[in-house]
């Protein structure tokens, strides 16, 4: 468990994205003094104007709490020198082969060894808080940084964080549990220090270890749900309802009910990238991924199943007007990162449908992936003279929907989510 806290730290959070934006509005919540850093300008005067440049829940209020007070965003590197404590959570997007691009993590760790060696406080603690291949903080991170610095006037420490989006500041603030990834004694007390004040326990490993156990969490979250998936689409042949298969299997504490929600597949900027990552890893390392290549063939199959269902109810899609309900790649969020509605969109695209897409927060963002089709801006409206909806995303202003579905031109509703509760509504058993 980590204790109350010692004192308050100085702290630069490398990357303003939505880790680096959350992790240091907590921190600051959490009383340290906090400088978040980007190379991106527009970001970096949305948030000093308190102005999130993503949507999360709570997130706005807490800014506008700490901004300006013990809490500011940069351009520069400076306040590296004066810190503590600097988490670099810049992003590791896939490359072509799935494997992790890490140029991001490199060019942070050279420009925090450049300005560390012009003037540094005693000691800092370089966290990888990166979701990044085993290995990456002491073969990349700490020679990039030993390149510049004594090897003696610094430590590194990896600090995964698994906060999922829409619940990113709870999750942060509320962990199931801390993961120190150092064996250095003092690196781990300020990491402690770091996060005084939250009740919650401390698994400390060495950096590789935490680097693995990041990545095996979410592949195994990920497993969870195409196992589901597969289990469902075979219950849909089967004419069983999956939904209440899972209920009755994930009533087991050693399975747990969490994860097992059948459907549409997942999305996000984590979980198809963070499995690729894990399964291109394998291979290099001569480990065939079998389970792993499994789960993101399942995945990839998942979004064009509820297409198969949709055109068993009607054949020939053409000019016919698909409601498509729910755009972000799951709820409380505007993030369409790999959401499972671009490959829906794009096949009815590809069949001459008319797909009408509504979503209560990521309309403005899939206009940049779809400019052409028709957005609407309520579920009612999506619905009206609609042939048929897809439901695609859990946002939970969708299990109210009940008296919209009476404009559509044929009822025919396929849930992707399992979230209406209509009694005719045509649920996906998957
Ligand atoms: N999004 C999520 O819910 C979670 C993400 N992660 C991991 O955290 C990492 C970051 O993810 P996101 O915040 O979603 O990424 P993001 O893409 O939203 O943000 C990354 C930010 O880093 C900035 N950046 C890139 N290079 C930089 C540099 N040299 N100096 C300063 N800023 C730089 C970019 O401009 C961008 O704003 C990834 O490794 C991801 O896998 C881990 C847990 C949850
Ligand atoms: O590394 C990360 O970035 C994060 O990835 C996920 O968080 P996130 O992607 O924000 O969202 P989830 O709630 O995990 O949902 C991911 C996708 O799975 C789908 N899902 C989730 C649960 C389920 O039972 N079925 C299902 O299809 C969701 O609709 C969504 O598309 C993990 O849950 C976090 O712990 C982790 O920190």
């Amino acid at each position: 468990m980590v204790s109350q806290m010692n004192k308050y730290l100085y702290i630069t959070i490398i990357g303003g994205g939505y880790v680096g934006l959350v992790t240091g509005t907590c921190l600051a919540h959490l009383g340290h003094d906090v400088t978040i850093v980007d190379i991106d300008e527009t970001k970096i005067n949305a948030i000093n104007s308190a102005i999130p440049p993503i949507y999360e829940n709570g997130l706005s209020e807490l800014l506008k709490n700490h901004i300006g007070k013990n809490l500011r965003a940069s351009t520069e590197y400076t306040s590296v020198s004066e810190s503590d404590v600097i988490f670099i959570a810049v992003g590791t997007p896939p490359n072509p082969d799935g494997s992790a691009n890490l140029s991001y993590i490199r060019s942070a760790a050279e420009n925090i060894a450049n300005q560390l060696v012009k003037h540094s406080t005693p000691y800092p603690v370089i966290v990888v808080k990166s979701t990044v291949p085993p290995g990456t903080t002491q073969n990349i991170v700490r020679p990039v940084l030993a390149s510049k610095l004594p090897e003696q006037s610094f430590d590194c420490c990896m600090n995964p964080e698994f906060l999922r989006e829409g619940r990113a500041i709870d999750d942060f603030l509320h962990p199931d549990r801390i993961v120190l990834g150092t064996t250095d004694e003092r690196t781990l007390n300020v990491m402690k220090n770091v996060y005084s004040g939250l009740d919650v326990p401390v698994l400390t490993t060495g950096s590789t270890a935490a680097e693995m156990i990041k990545y095996t969490a979410n592949a195994f979250l990920a497993t969870k749900i195409s196992f589901s998936n597969e289990i469902g689409n075979l219950c849909k042949q089967l004419d069983v309802d999956v939904y209440e298969v899972m209920k009755g299997v994930g009533l087991d504490h050693r399975i747990s009910p969490h994860f097992l929600n059948a459907g549409a597949g997942f999305g996000g900027s984590c979980f198809p990238k963070d499995v690729s990552a894990l399964a291109a890893l394998s291979e290099t390392a001569g480990v065939h991924p079998i389970l792993l290549q499994a789960v993101l063939a399942v995945n990839e199959s998942q979004p064009l199943q509820m297409i198969r269902i949709l055109e068993r109810h009607l054949p020939d899609l053409k000019e016919k007007r698909i409601a498509v309900l729910g755009l972000a790649f799951k709820d409380n969020t505007d993030d369409i990162r790999e959401s499972r509605s671009i490959p829906v969109i794009a096949s009815l695209l590809g069949k001459n449908a008319v797909p009408v897409c509504y979503d209560p927060m990521a309309g403005e963002n899939m206009k940049h992936v779809f400019p052409n089709v028709l957005y609407c801006n309520s579920a009612r409206e999506a619905l009206i003279n609609a042939d048929a909806c897809l439901v695609m995303t859990e946002w939970s202003e969708f299990s109210q929907l009940s008296e919209e579905f009476d404009g559509m031109k044929s009822r025919i509703i396929i849930d992707g989510r399992h979230i209406l509760t209509i009694s005719d509504a045509e649920g996906v058993c998957w």
